[in-house]
């Protein structure tokens, strides 16, 4: 068993927002980097700590935590879509090792996911179907949050269960930093909106999924003119965390309430559980060392953008 990490933030704006030439080619090296790491590492098999952003997961039946033992990418803003080539038998075997210590993860076996969780593969290896690919639903974007302490602990037993495996594994975290897009909320939504959260209707049509998404390419214009009614990105706050991430002592992290993390770093913020799940994945493994690291607040993403890769210590 070998276990290696990729987090990274994902913004459906990278094709839409503009943020000059200089940070464009600044991430384009990032995503270059990772690419490189992630290639020359080669995983069998890839552990994908994924949100949703109401594309999958709704207030009809919203959970912690799911793994998927099947999964469908629904294709939102223009995404890869189609079934993702999850194997049966480790998702299982995960799910089974988690519930047995105390972590009460769901499963599905049908999982659908948005591009909050496939971009990394489609940016990593221009399809998603690349790899065999386990989907961990990690709830950042519908509150009522569960203590990050559980999701520190839910990471660490997915890494207990990774050193049974005879195999080389890929440990990707898809979210944050800070940001706060308009993803519509059940406290402030419209009676039109709630029933888009609930689910009640099941998937959006196309014209709803287009307003929704043209709401978000609206709000990422104006915010990068500074004009956005949107929370500011919080760039100490991503660098605090990170710097724990990369300390190997998340612990300090316990402590972080949700209200804090929404009114520091916004209403999405919370997809940094992705990032937590997977260090401590690695972390429960053994000593790490963050080997790539790149951050950058970018407006015209509604991101606080970073991406980083960490191995184990010999
Ligand atoms: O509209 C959505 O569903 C999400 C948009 C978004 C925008 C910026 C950064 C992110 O992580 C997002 O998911
Ligand atoms: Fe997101």
């Amino acid at each position: 068993m070998t276990v290696a990490l990729l987090a990274m933030s994902h913004s459906p704006l990278l094709e839409h927002g503009d943020p000059g030439p200089e940070i464009k080619a600044e991430v384009e090296s990032a995503f270059e980097a990772a690419r490189n790491f992630v290639h020359e590492y080669d995983p069998d098999v890839i552990i994908n700590f994924g949100p949703d952003h109401y594309n999958g997961f709704f207030y009809q039946l919203m959970p912690a935590f799911c793994i998927g033992y099947d999964a469908v990418s629904i294709g939102d803003y223009g995404s890869q879509a189609g079934q993702l080539n999850v194997p049966r038998d480790i998702a299982q075997g995960l799910a089974e090792f988690v519930i047995k210590r105390g972590i009460d993860i769901a499963i599905s076996l049908k999982m659908e996911v948005d591009h909050g969780a496939v971009q990394p593969m489609e940016i990593m290896y221009g399809d998603i179907t690349a790899k065999p690919f386990i989907p961990v639903f990690i709830n950042s974007v519908a509150p009522p949050f569960t203590p990050l302490q559980r999701v520190r602990l839910l990471g660490e037993a997915i890494g207990e269960y990774l050193k049974t495996l005879d195999k080389k594994v890929l440990l990707i975290a898809s979210g944050g930093l800070s940001h706060d897009p308009p993803v519509p909320r059940l406290a402030t939504a419209t009676e039109e909106q709630r029933r888009m959260l609930i689910g009640a209707d099941g998937q959006q049509t196309p014209e709803a999924r287009a307003a929704r998404q043209q709401r978000v390419y609206d709000t990422a214009d104006a915010f990068a003119r500074g004009e956005a009614n949107i929370k500011d990105l919080a760039p100490e706050w991503d660098q605090e965390l990170m710097k724990i991430l990369a300390s190997g002592d998340l612990s300090p992290i316990d402590s972080w309430t949700p209200e804090e993390m929404t009114e520091i770093a916004g209403n999405s913020s919370h997809e940094v559980r992705t990032w937590i799940a997977a260090y401590a994945a690695l972390g429960a493994i053994g000593t790490y060392t963050v080997q790539y690291s790149y951050y950058r607040p970018i407006r015209e993403y509604i991101a606080g953008f970073g991406v980083t890769t960490a191995v184990l210590d010999k």
